[in-house]
């Protein structure tokens, strides 16, 4: 399998899925795609019924890095990264209303979703860098949970320097913690003056900056990393085939920010899963929903809600879906992107929204709306959502169709946002034992402005450090 940029011809020296894996962003800008969509035969799926979570996580991901990593190599890596979760079935589906079901993606060491790709990314790292006797840096951002994932899943590991940039103030205090806490050398953090488009421009300005790209070998963990996206795609499949796909169809509900968790289940789409409508979640930041009702993508400024997590304006992951929808033409994709940059508008031409309406749904909540969707879940199901749950769920409540059943993404662990979980509930959900003492940890971490070259100074000294 090989791989081109959104805003790039297929190439003939193409990279691989081990060179997207290093690379993470394309050279001119562009996120990476597979050539082709493989496609999984109705068989496969029936098939594929059997197997554990990381059997089928080897599976999905070996058709993506065909000719680079192999099936067994992956079957070791993924057996190895998802023995530590505390539920046997990695990710286990509860039902909380009639054919309502929350897919819980939180059971991994850092309780919420990116522990899912994250702990086969850091794994993928490994080998690869040892196979070609190499180091990166990589630098994240994060609106909370990706940066605690990626901290956990590369603490320790010697070829891979850590730097994830936070939005000072913006993430639940548990999410600080979680970062800032991780005593290993290879990790700094930063808290960012600013939001989380701060963080993430801040990421893609580094990877513009190509001398600087190649002065510290630096590559990414956020989604726009194919890999993370390839990572998550076998949750859906699994959710699905528990249902009675390939032979009945299913709809999602995902609570969206930065638009990687809901591509990842398109992508299970394209490969042949019968996913009928795909239904995205939003908190105040409401940019995406907006676009499906109104054809309005305009950037407004970002504002703290009680899913911070979600609290993103610039969906990166939206521009792998609008190169599809463009029919993979990457001229017209690189247009598009290049005046969003400039103008925080971006001009979708009619017909590609019109077939994204054909798939997606989409809703918003807002903070009142957010605690009442937890307090009914609690009071009726007993069922304790955290606040990006709760509005995954009340997005697929609101879409269900009759004998189709709804799968909403439990993002995190309500644990991870206590006191909007206590307010709304009355409950106070425990931190697991492994990090029972969070609060009492030291913790580290400097604050940068959102200058580049503050912060390029800040990952050259990180690198000195050790
Ligand atoms: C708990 C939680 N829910 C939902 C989201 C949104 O997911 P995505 O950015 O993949 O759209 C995030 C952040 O990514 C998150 O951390
Ligand atoms: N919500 C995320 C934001 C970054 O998303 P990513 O999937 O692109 O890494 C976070 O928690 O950091």
């Amino acid at each position: 399998m090989r791989y081109r940029s959104t805003r790039g011809d297929l190439t003939a020296d193409a990279p691989n899925f081990s060179d997207i894996l290093l690379a993470g962003l394309a050279g001119d800008g562009g996120l990476y795609m597979p050539e082709t969509w493989p496609k999984i035969s109705a068989q496969t799926f029936r098939d594929w019924r059997a197997l554990s979570y990381a059997d089928l996580t080897a599976e999905v991901i070996s058709l993506f890095s065909e000719g680079a990593i192999d099936r067994d190599t992956l079957r070791d890596m993924a057996r190895d990264a998802y023995a530590g979760f505390d539920h046997a079935a990695v990710a286990p589906l509860c039902e909380v209303e009639q054919d309502l079901f929350s897919l819980e993606l939180f059971h991994g060491p850092t309780l919420a979703f990116k522990d899912m790709a994250m702990q086969m990314l850091g794994r993928l790292f490994d080998h690869v860098l040892t196979q070609r006797n190499q180091k990166v840096t990589i630098v994240g951002a994060t609106s909370g949970d990706t940066g605690s994932a990626a901290i956990e899943a590369c603490r320790g590991r010697e070829r891979l320097s850590v730097v994830i940039l936070h939005p000072k103030g913006r993430t639940s205090e548990v999410q600080r913690r979680q970062m800032t806490t991780v005593p290993d050398d290879n990790i700094l953090n930063i808290a960012v003056e600013g939001d989380f488009d701060t963080c993430q421009d801040i990421v893609k300005a580094l990877f513009a900056d190509q001398p600087f790209r190649d002065e510290v070998s630096l590559s990414a963990v956020n989604s726009i990393n194919w890999a993370r996206i390839a990572a998550q795609i076998p949750y859906y499949v699994r959710a699905a085939l528990a249902l009675g796909a390939p032979d009945r169809e299913v709809s999602f509900s995902v609570p969206t920010g930065n638009f990687g968790n809901v591509l990842a289940a398109w992508a299970a789409r394209q490969m042949g899963l019968p996913i009928r409508r795909l239904c995205i979640g939003s908190n105040r930041n409401d940019i995406l929903t907006r676009f499906l009702l109104e054809n309005d993508m305009s950037v407004r400024t970002v504002e703290p809600s009680l899913s911070p997590s979600m609290d993103i304006q610039v969906s990166s992951n939206f521009e792998r879906l609008l190169f599809e929808l463009l029919d993979r033409n990457p001229t017209r994709c690189a247009a598009i992107m290049k005046e969003f940059r400039e103008t925080g508008r971006m001009a979708v031409p009619h017909d590609a929204w019109t077939r994204m309406k054909d798939v997606f749904d989409g809703m918003t909540l807002n903070d009142e709306q957010t605690s009442e969707a937890m307090r009914h879940f609690y009071d009726e199901s007993l069922y304790l959502a955290d606040p990006h749950t709760a509005i995954g769920l009340a997005v697929g409540k609101r879409f269900q169709e009759p004998g189709i059943p709804m799968i909403a993404a439990a993002t995190a662990h309500p644990a991870k946002f206590p006191d909007a979980v206590f307010s709304a509930t009355g409950i106070r959900a425990a931190l697991p034992p492994h990090l029972a003492d969070l609060f009492e940890r030291p913790e580290r971490y400097d604050t940068v402005s959102s200058q580049i070259s503050g912060i390029q100074d800040a990952v050259r000294a990180h690198l000195k450090s050790h």
